[in-house]
């Protein structure tokens, strides 16, 4: 059987390692923080789902190309830990939802360029609490290797649904956009906006992504499935979400939260890359600018607002088209 490893033993790599140790697979997590509950086996990332004794926990990656290797760390530390651990894996799997800051990539193209294995993006609408309880989860696995089905097949369970496609540059970045949009929902919530205006955003912020992701060079269709809508439904809607509690932070009710917050630094790479690109994205500008305090809420409410009126879909797929 092939064996499972999961790097980033975060609360997403953990819930991962659990769902698919219940599903009878052999399954490795690495993580710097592993030592802290090899014995308790109590993650606090993952509070009331302990670790299983099946799953050997380790902080030294040592995969064989016989493994499959999922990586659960943060997008901003994927290239780096890439670059120390240098894995020769059967396939390597990211499960960061980002883009890295630095260099304007997705996960995918980071795996390309720094690893000789087969690439895919493992995304879509899931807390890690609910994978790691056996709730019923739909996911996309998206690959443009001939491993897909290989894939799915490895990675699905009885509770967690994994779909194949051929598009890992639109699942991707359906996954990274969506936390952006889900820190405008949580702004407007925070501050008091309404539900409605709520909705105005989530389906604004939907044009947004489509917009930039086939500009990237992403299949439409991609993003109206679990990796974009579903997810952006998901993320946008709920408290669970840090994104959204990030939001609701900025504008006014409670808390940052502390752990990974991915939209914070994808906003601002992606203000970048539209930038390059010469594509339209007034929320994540919004969002952007209020992440490096550059905004008042008032002032990036206003600049919403004030934009002038245009059909609802002028250009959709045509960012040349969209000045
Ligand atoms: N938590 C969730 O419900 C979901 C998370 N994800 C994605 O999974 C990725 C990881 O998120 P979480 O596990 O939730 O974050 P987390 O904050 O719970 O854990 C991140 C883990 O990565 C490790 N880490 C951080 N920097 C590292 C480095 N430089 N080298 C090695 N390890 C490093 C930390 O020690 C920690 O164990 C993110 O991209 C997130 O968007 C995707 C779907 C659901
Ligand atoms: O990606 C997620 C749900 O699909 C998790 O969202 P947050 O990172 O905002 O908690």
């Amino acid at each position: 059987m092939t064996k499972i490893t999961v790097a980033g033993a975060g609360a997403f790599g953990s819930a991962l390692a659990v769902a698919l140790d219940m599903a009878g697979r052999e399954v490795t997590l690495v993580g710097r923080n592993v030592d802290a509950f090899q014995t308790s086996r109590d993650n606090p990332r993952l509070k009331g789902v302990p670790i299983p004794e099946s799953i050997t926990l380790t902080t030294v990656l040592n995969v064989t190309q016989d493994d499959l290797l999922l990586l659960a760390v943060p997008m901003q530390a994927l290239s780096g830990y890439l670059e120390d651990t240098k894995p020769k894996p059967k396939a390597a799997i990211a499960c960061s939802k980002g883009v890295d800051l630095a260099t304007g990539r997705g996960p995918t193209a980071i795996i390309d360029d720094l690893l000789d294995a087969p690439s895919a993006i493992l995304t879509g609408p899931s807390f890690a609490a609910d994978i790691a309880r056996g709730l019923p989860t739909a996911l996309v696995i998206a690959t443009n290797s001939d491993m897909g089905e290989e894939l799915q097949e490895a990675l699905s369970t009885d509770t967690l649904r994994l779909y194949l496609s051929h598009d890992p540059i639109g699942a991707e970045l359906g996954g990274a956009l969506k936390n952006v949009i889900a820190i405008a929902c949580g702004i407007c919530i925070g501050a008091g906006l309404g539900e409605s205006a709520r909705a105005a955003l989530m389906t604004r912020g939907m044009a947004e992504m489509l917009r930039m992701a086939v500009a990237m060079g992403a299949k439409p269709e991609t993003l109206a499935g679990l990796a974009g809508f579903g997810d952006l439904a998901l993320t946008c809607t709920s408290e669970q979400s840090r994104n959204f509690t990030f939001g609701l932070s900025l504008g006014g009710k409670g808390p940052a939260p502390s752990a990974t917050t991915e939209g914070r630094h994808t906003a601002r790479a992606i203000v970048k890359l539209a930038g390059a690109k010469g594509v339209d994205m007034p929320i994540a500008n919004m969002v952007a600018g209020m992440v490096e305090e550059k905004l008042t809420l008032e002032q990036a409410v206003s600049m919403l607002l004030s934009r002038p009126l245009t059909k609802e879909w002028p250009y959709a797929y045509r960012p040349d088209l969209h000045r």
